[in-house]
C-alpha cells in the first residue's frame, strides 16, 4: 500500500503509485510524461474506427462494444491519419488498479484542445466519460474525434492527461476568497467567485494590431501532433482583430482561439480546472477548458501575466461575444503535496507567461 495524503496527487506520488502497480504502463514512461500534477496518457498499438461514440454501460467492457461497433482496425505503430468528423477508439498504454480511496479524472491536454481534437477517456463498464471511479481496475481507452484539422498520431502520442484524487479536494468559495486575498488567483480587482472564479474573454486585443484571436480555417493540411513548430499559422488560422465595439460574432460550427482578460495564477500548493461558465448557457461554450498545473502563472516559476486560452464554439445560432463577458470558471483544488517541479520551471512547459497562444504545433 502507498501512503497517500488527501488532495491531487503530485508527480512524486504518481511515480510511487506506478512502482506499487496502481498505474501500469505497458512500457516505461517517456521522460516528461509525469507532469507536476498529472500523467500524460500515451496511445497504444491499435485504434479502431467506430460508427459512433459510445459508453460501455454497466455490463460491458470497451472491448465488447468494439466488437459490435468497430469497422476498421488501424495500426498506430506506423502512424495514422485521423480524419475530421470520424470517431476513433484507441488503446492507451496505461492501465489502472486503483485502490478504493483513489479516483481519477482525464482531460485533453491543452495542446489537444487548441487544435480542436475532441478526446475523452473511456473505461470498462463506465457510464460517463473522463471520470474514473475509485477502485477501478482495468484498461483505459481514448475516444478521439478531430473536429477541425485532420491529425497524424502514432503509438506514444499523448493527447490526454490524468489526475488522481484522494478525498475532498475542491476549495469552497469561502476558501477560494481567502486564497485570492492571499495569493491573487486572477488579476481582476473584484473577481466574481461562485462555484469557482470567473474568467472572461479579452476582445480589446493584444500587441500593436489589437489581435484578439484566431478562427480556424477549413479543409487544411495535416497537423502532426508530435511535431512542435511544424505548421505555418497562415495555413491553418485566420487572425481576428478588435473592432470598435469590442465584440465578436461567433459563427456556428466554427472554432476560435481567444484569450482570457484576466491573468491567471495557480499557486504551487493548488491545481485548477477550467469548466464552462454555465452549462445552461447553450449558445456558446469554452469547449475544452482543461487542467491548469500548479505554478501556472506563478511569478516564482516565470509565469506572471499568463492568460488562459479559450477554445470557443458557438452552437446552433450566431452569437455575439462581448469584451469582458464571462466564459468560464476556474475551480481550484488542493494538492496532496507541493510538487517538486512547478509548471514553467524546466518541465518543457509550452504555455507559461503566454498571452494569446496557438498550440505548440504552429509557427
Ligand atoms: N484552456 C487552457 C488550459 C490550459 N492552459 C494552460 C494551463 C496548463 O498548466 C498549461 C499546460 O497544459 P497541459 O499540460 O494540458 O498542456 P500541454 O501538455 O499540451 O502543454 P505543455 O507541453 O506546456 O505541458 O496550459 C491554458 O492556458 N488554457
Amino acid at each position: 500500500m502507498v501512503a497517500l495524503k488527501d488532495g491531487i496527487q503530485s508527480a512524486d506520488a504518481i511515480i510511487r503509485l506506478t512502482q506499487a502497480g496502481v498505474i501500469k504502463p505497458e512500457t516505461p514512461f517517456a521522460s516528461d510524461q509525469v507532469q507536476p500534477a498529472s500523467l500524460d496518457l500515451r496511445l497504444g498499438k491499435r485504434a479502431y474506427r467506430v460508427r459512433a461514440s459510445f459508453l460501455p454501460g454497466r455490463n460491458h467492457t470497451v472491448r465488447d462494444r468494439l466488437e459490435q461497433l468497430s469497422f476498421h482496425e488501424i495500426d498506430l505503430s506506423i502512424g495514422a491519419i485521423l480524419e475530421t468528423g470520424s470517431v476513433y477508439i484507441a488503446e492507451l498504454q496505461e492501465s489502472l488498479a486503483l485502490p478504493g480511496n483513489l479516483s481519477a479524472a482525464a482531460n485533453p491536454k491543452s495542446s489537444t484542445g487548441r487544435i480542436d481534437v475532441f478526446t475523452r477517456v473511456i473505461t470498462d463498464r463506465s457510464q460517463e466519460f473522463d471520470n474514473i471511479g475509485a477502485g477501478y481496475h482495468g484498461p483505459l481507452f481514448a475516444e478521439i474525434s478531430p473536429r477541425t484539422f485532420p491529425v497524424l498520431v502514432r503509438t506514444g502520442t499523448r493527447l490526454s492527461q490524468l489526475r488522481l484524487r484522494k478525498g475532498e479536494v475542491r476549495l469552497s468559495d469561502a476558501d477560494l476568497h481567502l486564497l485570492h486575498q492571499r495569493e491573487r488567483v486572477v488579476t481582476s480587482a473584484e473577481p466574481s467567485i461562485q462555484d469557482g472564479v470567473a474568467v472572461s474573454v479579452d476582445l480589446a486585443g493584444f500587441g500593436p494590431d489589437n489581435l484578439i484571436g484566431y478562427r480556424a480555417k477549413r479543409h487544411t493540411g495535416l497537423v502532426d501532433v508530435d511535431k512542435p513548430a511544424s505548421c505555418r499559422i497562415a495555413d491553418f488560422w485566420e487572425p481576428l482583430y478588435a473592432d470598435a465595439r469590442r465584440t465578436l460574432i461567433l459563427d456556428p460550427g466554427q472554432f476560435y482561439i481567444l484569450a482570457s482578460k484576466e491573468a491567471v495564477h495557480v499557486p504551487p500548493d493548488y491545481a485548477a480546472e477550467m469548466v464552462p461558465f454555465d452549462p445552461l448557457v447553450g449558445e456558446f461554450r469554452v469547449h475544452y477548458a482543461g487542467f491548469f498545473d500548479p505554478g501556472f502563472g506563478h511569478a516564482g516559476a516565470g509565469g506572471e501575466g499568463s492568460r488562459a486560452v479559450l477554445e470557443v464554439r458557438s452552437r446552433d445560432v450566431p452569437f455575439i461575444l462581448e469584451d469582458g463577458q464571462i466564459v468560464g470558471r476556474l475551480v481550484y483544488e488542493r494538492m496532496a503535496e507541493r510538487p517538486q517541479v512547478l509548471y514553467g520551471a524546466g518541465v518543457g512547459s509550452n504555455y507559461q507567461a503566454q498571452s494569446l497562444k496557438l498550440s505548440k504545433h504552429f509557427k
